[in-house]
């Protein structure tokens, strides 16, 4: 069955386009006293309907501040200095604040970085997941309030949490339940496409594993599209479809996860992939362990920078070339095709 075959009742299907995300040309800079620091520099590529991507590099490779943009959540000093952002045919960059409000959360979602310190100590669980629901709601589709609580229990429920829950504090709670309720918030209003950025960082294995199960669940309970930040090739390989490869603010390879494993083709993510030990991509049934191997990869990237400095692809910057289909990769050995 095609994309457009599955499109729910009432929706015109030559609009139910089959990539949720399309980036093009992205440009996000910041303006400093020392200058302009290009983070994210002409970034292009499509993302499909409740298909995941990973997306991977070094400390200060541009991972957070793209992810921030796609939301329209970058900070001064950035500024968005060109491209163009689709979600679901909608060009986001062009939307009003408003819009760009409601559209959040409603159709995009974000668990941020260190997720588990963005709740309120103040307030209660319940309240926090319900004011999320009432920010990005408008007016005329709020839900009456017994409707409300069975949601947010609902919500508990989805991500592995007791309804007991909603009465809590953050303080009252440990790390992991603290970025299950930062799940829960996130897919609220089930959105067509979740920003992970480092969603496990931070917390210990076990805990790390079970989370991204949860993830895993709820993506394909609302067969959304997940964007899936980090710096863990294990986890990547685990969870992505496609995984995007980032260096110094360039994506320099963009494939489906077995191929670029099995033949990665940028210099920087075949050093990146030889230096890893031997790892599984998962299977379609994707029921295979998540790896945890954060801390040791962390240390993996930035040693393959040194390792990468005089090479040509890394040096100079060439464009992304499609080499086949659904491959793009940013190296001048590829220009030709393969
Ligand atoms: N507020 C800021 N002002 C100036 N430059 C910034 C600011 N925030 C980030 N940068 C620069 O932008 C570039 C990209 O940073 P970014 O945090 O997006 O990278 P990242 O790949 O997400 O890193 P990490 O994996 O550590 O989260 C870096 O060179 C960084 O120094």
């Amino acid at each position: 069955m095609t994309t457009a075959e599955k499109a729910p009742a009432g929706v015109n299907i030559d609009n139910y386009a089959e990539n949720v995300l399309e980036v093009e040309n992205l440009k996000v800079y910041y303006d400093t006293d020392a200058g302009q620091v290009k983070a994210v520099d002409d970034v292009s590529f499509t993302l499909k309907r409740g298909e995941r991507m990973g997306l991977v590099g070094e400390s200060g490779s541009g991972k957070t501040t793209m992810a921030m943009a796609l939301m329209r959540l970058h900070k001064p000093p950035a500024i968005i200095a060109g491209g163009t952002v689709r979600l679901d045919g909608v060009s986001i960059l062009e939307l009003s604040d408003e819009e760009m409000r409601q559209t959040r959360l409603r159709d995009i979602a974000l668990v941020p970085q260190g997720a588990m310190n963005s709740l309120n100590p103040v307030y209660r669980v319940r309240d926090q997941i319900v004011d999320g629901i009432k920010h990005h709601t408008s007016k005329g589709e709020m839900l009456n309030k017994g409707a409300v609580r069975e949601r947010v229990v609902e919500l508990l429920n989805s991500v592995g949490l007791d309804a007991s829950v909603a009465d809590m504090y953050p303080h009252e709670l440990s790390g992991g339940m603290k970025q299950r309720v930062a799940l829960a918030i996130a897919t609220s209003l089930r959105p067509k496409m979740i920003l992970a950025d480092e969603p496990t960082s931070a917390l210990d294995v076990v805990v790390q594993r079970q989370i991204m199960l949860t993830l895993d669940q709820l993506q394909q309970e609302m067969e959304a599209s997940v964007l899936l930040v980090g710096h863990d090739m294990g986890l990547m390989a685990q969870f992505a479809d496609v995984l995007g490869v980032m260096y110094a603010g360039h994506l320099v390879e963009f494939a489906p996860i077995a191929e670029i494993f099995q033949d990665p083709k940028h210099p920087y993510t075949k050093k990146l992939i030889s230096s890893l030990p031997d790892i599984q991509v998962a299977d379609s049934t994707r029921d295979a362990p998540y790896y945890n191997n954060d801390e040791d990869f962390r240390g993996e990237f930035t040693e393959v920078r040194g390792r990468l400095n005089t090479d040509l692809c890394t040096a100079v910057d060439p464009p992304l070339n499609e080499i086949e289909p659904r491959r793009w990769v940013a190296c001048h050995m590829y220009e030709g095709g393969v």
